[in-house]
């Protein structure tokens, strides 16, 4: 299944000044003062090519700082005017769409609280109909590809094509180094269904913290997104909102200048020739992966019958704890990643699990996830 999507190239719609691609900002608009002085600096860095800060903020509790309102949109006019640079805001509702239109900003985005929510969604891409404005549309909280899509989607059906998404993470229950999962594999998944469709992602978001923002920017980057999306604000420290994960300006552009800029590809004949040679051999070790792992299910497929046949439990609780240490001690002395190799084994386990489940009840299971 591929994504149909109506879409205009970005650098038709968004002029880079300078690569990658950068969106900063503060993450709140606060003060006038506030915000013209962080857009200074941020212009003067000369790597951001729009200036990014959050008007309407929706927040957990209430009684949180919840945005400045729309007398930050004319804040960011001035900012504008005075610094050349475009402006972006995000948006939730109707109204907020008309503000930020009436008041000139260059880009809107949808956050990932209100991707969650179709009615959201469409009342935004409803407010959107005959309007020609570039819209980024954030993931959603959950890590819900469809919900992205779907918000995707009906934004293009009001016919925006100047569309991009931004990766920001997942919240998940477990606690990591990450504030939000980045869970690579679902932005990827976007961009495999629509390879067209521009994803930038959001560092700040997914880290929650500085210190990881140059790691998940640099992977970003390696994992070909179009660009980045980073909260700057002059002095972080007093920041109202998210004051853990924002870059001072001239951080930012230190950061900015660390990161390797790496190709999709590259026409030379001899890194060609070389790369299909070693993806030839790829080929061949992923038919005898999948071939032994169909072997290893006929041998799975035996073992059910038996112990269906005998009465005896799909689970084998002391068997499967002595392969998983067993196994994990082979990989580890031929230097596989443990973590990997946990997962993969669980993986199999779970394949068993099913496919034994379908002998003894003689049927096709109820497919869990
Ligand atoms: O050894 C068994 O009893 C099996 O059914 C095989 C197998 C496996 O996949 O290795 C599957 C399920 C059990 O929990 C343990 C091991």
């Amino acid at each position: 299944m591929k994504l149909n999507l109506k879409l205009q190239p970005i650098d038709t719609w968004l002029k880079k000044t300078s690569e990658p691609l950068l969106i900063a900002g503060p993450c709140s608009a606060e003060t006038e003062d506030q915000l013209l002085a962080t857009a200074h600096l941020i212009a003067k860095t000369g790597k951001a090519s729009v200036l990014r800060a959050g008007i309407w903020k929706p927040r957990t509790r209430p009684g949180e700082f919840e945005g400045i309102g729309s007398i930050g949109l004319e804040w960011l006019k001035r900012a504008k005017e005075e610094t050349g640079l475009p402006t972006a805001v995000e948006v939730a509702t109707a109204k907020h769409v008309e503000e930020a239109l009436a008041a000139g900003v260059d880009i809107l985005w949808v956050g990932a609280r209100s991707t969650v929510n179709p009615f959201t969604v469409q009342e935004i891409a409803d407010a959107l109909k005959g309007v020609d404005v570039p819209v980024l549309v954030k993931n959603p909280v959950n890590p819900d590809l469809q919900l992205w899509i779907g918000a995707l989607e009906r934004i293009n059906n009001a016919g925006i094509t100047k569309l991009g998404a931004i990766h920001r993470g997942f919240s998940s229950f477990e606690k990591t180094a990450f504030r939000n999962e980045p869970m690579w594999e679902i932005a990827i998944q976007l961009k495999t269904l629509c390879p067209e469709l521009p994803i930038i992602n959001d560092p700040s978001h997914i880290c929650g913290n500085r210190e990881l923002i140059p790691y998940i920017s640099q992977k970003a980057l390696d994992m070909d997104m179009q660009g980045l999306m980073i909260e700057s604000h002059l002095d972080p420290s007093v920041a109202w909102t998210d004051a853990k994960q924002q870059l001072t300006p001239s951080a930012l552009s230190e950061l900015m200048d660390h990161l390797t800029l790496r190709k999709p590809e590259i026409r030379d004949k001899e890194f060609t020739d070389k790369l299909a040679s070693l993806r030839e051999n790829i080929d061949k070790l992923d038919d005898q992966i999948i071939q032994k792992i169909a072997e290893r299910m006929q041998v799975v497929q035996k073992i059910g019958e038996y112990k269906r046949d005998n009465g005896v439990t799909i689970l084998q609780v002391n068997r499967w704890d002595q392969i998983m240490h067993k196994r994990s001690a082979f990989a580890s002395a031929l230097k596989l990643d443990l973590n990997f190799t946990g997962k993969f084994l669980e993986l199999i386990h779970s394949e068993s699990i099913r496919k034994q489940t379908e002998i003894m009840n003689d049927k096709p299971v109820v497919e869990e996830k």
